[in-house]
């Protein structure tokens, strides 16, 4: 079966033949099944955000290929769509049109538009603020935009960086159960970063764990409870297995880089 996104050997270095030159993937590689579910987690720096990236398209890797259904990718966007970690919304345009920017070439006449966008507002509980401006937003609020748009626009594939971090609690795991509901009925594909080792194994199926940079995934870890997963899920002996995997893991890698002087 051809993996729906492949990455390979991929090398990344910023700044490359400068003294502040910094290497922040050296050879990751992973594939990616339709309808999975991929977080990626690692120690602060690691390169998580830039395999994002690379992955979409936004970095280009200086070695190493990444392929959806069998072809290289070109650039963004296509059959992906990304949540950033700093929201990335337009300041100039209201939550309504932040969120229908990416359908202005659907072909989807205004009244579709117009549904379709609040279909997404009411999905992430900013209904009534779709006439506000993104100063006028919370941080939690604008990140709800950011996803709000990234769903939107339909996308096979939904990268999203840190996508729950500045959301309170309550609204996380209503935005969590949400994204299960979209990647069990749409089968959608999801690769997210977090820093939560217990939303990390609440999600997904499988949890790519990164070394310190220049980063690579070490160890791809499958979850293996079966969906759909509800709140006595965390309760299982096996979610806390997997979640004190995970902290090892970390524990293991920060320490490593302590020794290489780098924190
Ligand atoms: N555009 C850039 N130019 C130069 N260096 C960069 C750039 N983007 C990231 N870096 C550096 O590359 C390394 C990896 O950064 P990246 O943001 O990918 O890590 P991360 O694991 O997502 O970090 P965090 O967990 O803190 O969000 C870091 O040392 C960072 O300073």
């Amino acid at each position: 079966m051809t993996a729906i996104l492949e990455f390979e050997n991929i090398n990344v270095v910023y700044n490359a033949g400068h003294p502040n030159e910094v290497h922040a993937l050296k050879e990751a590689s992973g594939q990616i099944q339709e309808g999975e579910l991929i977080s990626i987690i690692g120690p602060s720096g690691c390169g998580k955000s830039t395999l994002l990236h690379t992955l979409d398209g936004l970095v280009r890797p200086a070695s190493g290929s990444v392929s959806i259904n069998g072809r290289k990718i070109e650039g963004p966007g296509g059959e992906k769509a990304m949540v950033f970690q700093d929201f990335a919304l337009m300041p100039w345009h209201t939550v309504f049109q932040n969120v229908a920017f990416g359908l202005r070439l659907s072909g989807k006449s205004k009244n579709e538009i117009k549904d379709h966008v609040m279909h997404y507002i009411k999905m992430v509980g900013l209904e009534g603020f779709e006439n506000k401006y993104p100063h006028q937003l919370s941080g939690g609020m604008k990140q709800r935009v950011g996803i709000a748009r990234a769903f939107a626009v339909e996308p096979k594939i939904l990268l999203m960086d840190e996508p729950f971090s500045a959301i309170d609690e309550q609204t996380r795991e209503i935005m969590q159960e949400e994204v299960l509901k979209i990647m069990l009925n749409e089968k959608k594909t999801v690769i997210f970063i977090t820093h939560s080792i217990d939303e990390a194994v609440f999600l997904s199926s499988r949890v790519f764990l990164m070394t310190v940079r220049p980063g690579r995934i070490i160890t791809d870890l499958k979850i293996d409870i079966p969906y759909p997963r509800t709140l006595e899920t965390k309760s299982l002996p096996e979610f806390q297995e997997y979640k004190s995997i995970i902290w090892n893991h970390l524990k293991a890698e920060v320490t490593r880089q302590y020794k290489k002087g780098e924190v």
